[in-house]
């Protein structure tokens, strides 16, 4: 792979058109789902189809080894990852190519949590990262500079990860707490107010902050209508609802999607993504990881293109803003974690929160070195 932008792009939209139903739903790049403004026909029909078709696929498991004879167990799966990690290589097998990109470059570093710092696992509340990884991170920190960008709560994930020397988005970036901006900044109008912790004065940026009384409505009444659903835990992640399904037994997975669904009819102003077993209910505002990335590198003086090599690492659909975001600037490095072949916009690949942690440690040595 030459460039950093060399895997193929990805069509941008994938229909789902349930015409006869008089309703168009698509699921785009950006794993927004248009919601119809009204129900018409069997909705049933809805989740049996597109809607469950993305839920299945949201958090795919890999598959048993298959024994083809005595001797041999053959992974059939692991072919199919093979060929695809030749469109998206391992950055840690790839890290000479990757110190090359990086060499005299400032080198930005950007984190989901989720499945990337930590494993995942059945209850949200107990998804936690290792010492080891809060280590990587923490020397990381110390070499670039290094922000956290995720679904969760920004106050969530500020407890999970316990650091202070790092940005923290929270929300799937629309709570950023970030460095007073030295230029200029042309998101001004998404600034909420100056807070000081140790000493340090950041500033808040809420572009979403108008939803807030509704986001908190909205769960509520996820919470209430979802209750009689085994399993179901709906989140409150500040400027979005999470529903997560991943302990709901299969058979109900419909219904799940069903009470989102028709709750979503009344509200307009709010639409649906699809996250690793999880429903999440956001605001439909111009705003997502890919320009929480945009952003902090305004507010951190390090947009600069010649000079700057921004590394975003992620496994989700909401990390594909962030990639997207990285591919059409035409500079920066996107790592998805994941170890199953997925469709991305990233170019290199990871395979689980262990391997971020040697590629973060990698990443350190190298400056530490003075390699990159
Ligand atoms: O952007 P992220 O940091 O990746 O956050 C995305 C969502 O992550 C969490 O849910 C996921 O991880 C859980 C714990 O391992 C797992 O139980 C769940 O099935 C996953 O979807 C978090 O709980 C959500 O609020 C985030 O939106």
């Amino acid at each position: 792979m030459d460039s950093n932008h060399s895997s193929p792009v990805l069509a941008d939209t994938a229909p789902i058109n349930n015409s006869s139903l008089g309703i168009h739903s698509s699921v785009t790049s950006n794993n927004y789902i248009a919601i119809p403004m009204k129900k018409q026909g069997k909705v049933d029909d809805i989740f049996s189809n597109s809607w469950l078709d993305a839920m299945r696929s949201s958090s795919p498991s890999r598959k048993k080894l298959i024994k083809s004879n005595e001797e041999t167990a053959v992974e059939h799966f692991d072919t199919a990852y093979l060929s695809w990690m030749r469109k998206h290589p391992s950055a840690l097998i790839f890290m000479d190519q990757i110190r090359k990109q990086a060499k005299n470059k400032k080198v930005v570093i950007f984190l989901d949590y989720d499945g990337t710092l930590s494993p995942i696992v059945n209850d949200p509340d107990n998804a936690f990262m290792s010492n080891e990884m809060r280590l990587a991170v923490e020397n990381v920190t110390k070499l670039f500079p290094t922000s956290i960008i995720t679904g969760r709560s920004r106050d969530k994930v500020c407890q999970l990860v316990g650091l202070t020397e790092l940005y923290y988005a929270g929300s799937h970036g629309m709570d950023i707490m970030c460095p007073v901006k030295h230029s200029s900044d042309d998101n001004h109008r998404h600034y909420v107010g100056l807070s000081n912790v140790q000493g340090k004065e950041l500033k808040l940026v809420q572009p979403a902050r108008e939803f807030l009384p509704m986001i908190e409505q909205v769960f509520k009444v996820l919470v209430r209508n979802t209750k009689g659903i085994k399993g179901t835990l709906v989140e409150n992640n500040k400027f979005c609802a999470s529903v997560h399904y991943r302990n709901v037994e299969e058979k109900n997975w419909s219904k799940v999607a069903q009470i989102v669904h028709e709750t979503l009819t009344d509200y307009p102003r709010l639409q649906l993504t699809h996250g690793r077993k999880v429903l999440e209910v956001r605001p439909v505002v111009d705003w997502n990881k890919g320009r929480a990335v945009e952003f902090l590198l305004h507010s951190l003086d390090l947009h600069d293109k010649a000079n700057v090599l921004p590394i975003y690492i992620g496994d989700d659909r909401s990390d594909e803003d962030a990639f997207k975001f990285l591919r059409e600037r035409k500079c920066g490095i996107g790592i998805l974690v994941s170890s199953v072949p997925k469709d991305t916009k990233a170019s290199y690949s990871l395979k689980d929160p262990p391997e971020v942690m040697e590629f973060l440690k990698a990443i350190a040595n190298l400056k530490k070195m003075g390699q990159l």
